[in-house]
């Protein structure tokens, strides 16, 4: 990356010693990780202001400064002064690597549920059908078949892009990735286009950084703002958000709902769900009516990419979706209750899945259900959850889920000021001890959902990440159970 071309990407309102002889080697939008020769950017953050490291970054031999306000060094430096710096730092993550994004068909799924299992449904297919594809989200990143822990749902700018080299010179032509409301709201994704956006759904959760449900909506339409005219919006119109989210859109739409007759479910049992989209009959194995638009969403964006109805069809079958959704605990052994797993962490993803267990289970069978709520997280989703179990569930064990710095039983206190009658809930703060109650003193064709953790393989108390996997534990009690029985 030359100077000349930074500065030119930038569009800058000013420019001091704009014509230092500098071999430009990183980008950084983290002082930590300045070296010689890097290009700093500094970011107005939610804890702290980027530019309180412009000195920090050139002591650790930064050469050029991305700012937003006039600054001066005596220091052989070039400073560039932009009007906003968060928007800019993508175009420049991709620039130094070249612009992966442009040589990649990148398809961007957003909405509060459903987006990993959509994400990885289409992957799938994607695969299936003997595309080269590669995937981005929260349970993990696959370049290729090649699998790499994530830390967040939607990475930095430059993670991304340097995610985004690795795939193209893999010989990746599709990238699946999951878009969160964070990424959109902070830009995470800009400096490439996505050939189709889509969206699932609109429901409570992360207002605690958004505040309300208008400003979390419109962080999500960001994405159909910024199509462009050649790119497709793939949208679930049932959703009463759907339709606001390609008000500003120039893309071609594909609307899917099955309010109308252009979709609907014909077969929805334990072992998976049948659905009509477009006139196409597609089977899947993956469970409840949430999953059906999840499953008609991946035929409309698989579609949309130019596959055939009929390999997009063949390839369901085998397309199993996301780790630790819905996913059931297995032990071979038999007259034991039936223990699932899943990532419900939201009252919208709690009353689906409760919802769905109590229309697949028989009358006689009891359905418990093990559940807390995420510490440094929206507050208000805490008795709304209640409310939802209190709804489906015979027996309600509230307990800890990632507390982070906050105190799990104040957490818990705040689940349980949302039921009305505290008859069938117990509060066990430790989740192994929860998880372990729940079994024992579960009958043999009782159904125990623990929610909230899904694939998750870790406890995060006080900034550390304690192991921790409900499948583990749930395998574990279930196996001792069949020993006592
Ligand atoms: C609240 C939030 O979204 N924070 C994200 C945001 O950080 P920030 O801009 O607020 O950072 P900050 O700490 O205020 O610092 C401001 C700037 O100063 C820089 N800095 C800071 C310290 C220093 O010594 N030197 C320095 O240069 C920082 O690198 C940053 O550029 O931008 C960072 C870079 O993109 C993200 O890593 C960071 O994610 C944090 C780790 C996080 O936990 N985010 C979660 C809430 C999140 O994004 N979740 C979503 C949705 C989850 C879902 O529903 O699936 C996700 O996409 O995962
Ligand atoms: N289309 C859907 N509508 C509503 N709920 C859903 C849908 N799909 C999945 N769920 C529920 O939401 C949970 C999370 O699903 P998934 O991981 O696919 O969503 P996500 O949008 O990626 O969530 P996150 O933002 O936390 O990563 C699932 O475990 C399930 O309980
Ligand atoms: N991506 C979501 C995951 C929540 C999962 C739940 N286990 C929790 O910790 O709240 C978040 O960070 O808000
Ligand atoms: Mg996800």
């Amino acid at each position: 990356m030359t100077l000349h071309k930074l500065i030119e990407i930038c569009n800058p309102l000013h420019v001091t010693n704009k014509n230092i002889d500098a071999k430009l080697t990183t980008f950084a939008i983290d002082s930590r990780e300045v070296q010689n020769g890097s290009v700093f950017i500094a970011i107005r953050g939610t804890q702290v202001d980027g530019h309180m490291f412009l000195e920090d970054a050139i002591n650790r031999g930064a050469r050029v400064i991305i700012c937003e306000e006039s600054y001066y060094t005596d220091e052989d430096v070039c400073v560039i002064e932009v009007e906003n710096t968060q928007k800019l730092a993508g175009p420049i993550a991709q620039a130094f690597e070249d612009n992966p994004g442009k040589q990649l068909k990148v398809i961007g799924i957003t909405g509060t549920n459903g987006k990993t299992t959509t994400a990885t449904l289409v992957y799938q297919v994607l695969n299936a059908c003997g595309k080269k594809a590669s995937l981005l989200g929260t349970v993990s990143k696959r370049i290729l078949d090649e699998e790499f822990d994530s830390s967040l749902t939607t990475s930095d700018p430059i993670e991304l892009a340097r995610d985004m080299k690795k795939m193209v010179d893999a010989g990746s032509d599709f990238l699946v990735m999951e878009v969160s409301s964070h990424a959109l709201h902070q830009h995470r994704t800009s400096g490439f286009d996505f050939k189709v956006g889509a969206f699932t759904n609109l429901s409570h959760d992360h207002l605690d950084y958004h505040e309300t449900l208008e400003e979390y909506a419109k962080a999500k339409k960001l994405l159909f703002d910024n199509l462009p005219e050649s790119s497709v919006a793939v949208v679930n119109i049932d959703d009463q958000y759907g339709q606001q989210m390609t008000e500003d859109c120039k893309a071609q739409q594909l609307h899917l709902s099955f309010n109308n007759d252009t979709a609907y479910i014909l077969e929805n049992s334990a072992q998976g769900i049948t659905v009509i989209v477009d006139g196409e009959k597609i089977e899947s194995p993956l469970v409840g009516k949430f999953n059906a638009y999840n499953i008609g969403l991946t035929y409309l964006i698989c579609k949309a990419l130019g596959l055939e109805p009929k390999e997009i069809i063949k390839a369901f079958q085998n397309a199993k979706g996301a780790k630790g959704r819905m996913e059931p605990v297995t032990v071979e052994v038999a007259d034991l209750p039936l223990v699932i797993v899943d990532y419900a962490h939201t009252p919208d993803a709690l009353q689906n899945v409760l919802s769905t267990l109590s229309a697949v289970k028989d009358a006689s069978q009891k359905l418990t259900v093990v559940f807390g709520a995420g510490g440094d997280r929206d507050t208000s989703k805490r008795p709304e959850m209640a409310k939802v179990s209190e709804e489906f569930a015979d027996k309600i064990i509230v307990t800890s889920d990632n507390p982070r710095t906050e105190n799990p039983d104040l957490i818990i206190t705040d689940i349980l000021d949302g039921f009305e009658s505290l008859d069938s809930v117990k509060s066990i703060t430790n989740r192994r001890e929860a998880i372990e109650r729940a079994i024992s003193e579960a009958s043999e064709n009782e159904i125990i959902l623990i929610a909230g953790k899904g694939h998750e393989n870790y406890q995060e108390v006080n900034g550390k990440r304690h192991h921790f996997d409900d499948r583990e534990i749930a395998q574990e009690f279930l196996t001792k159970k069949a020993g006592d029985n």
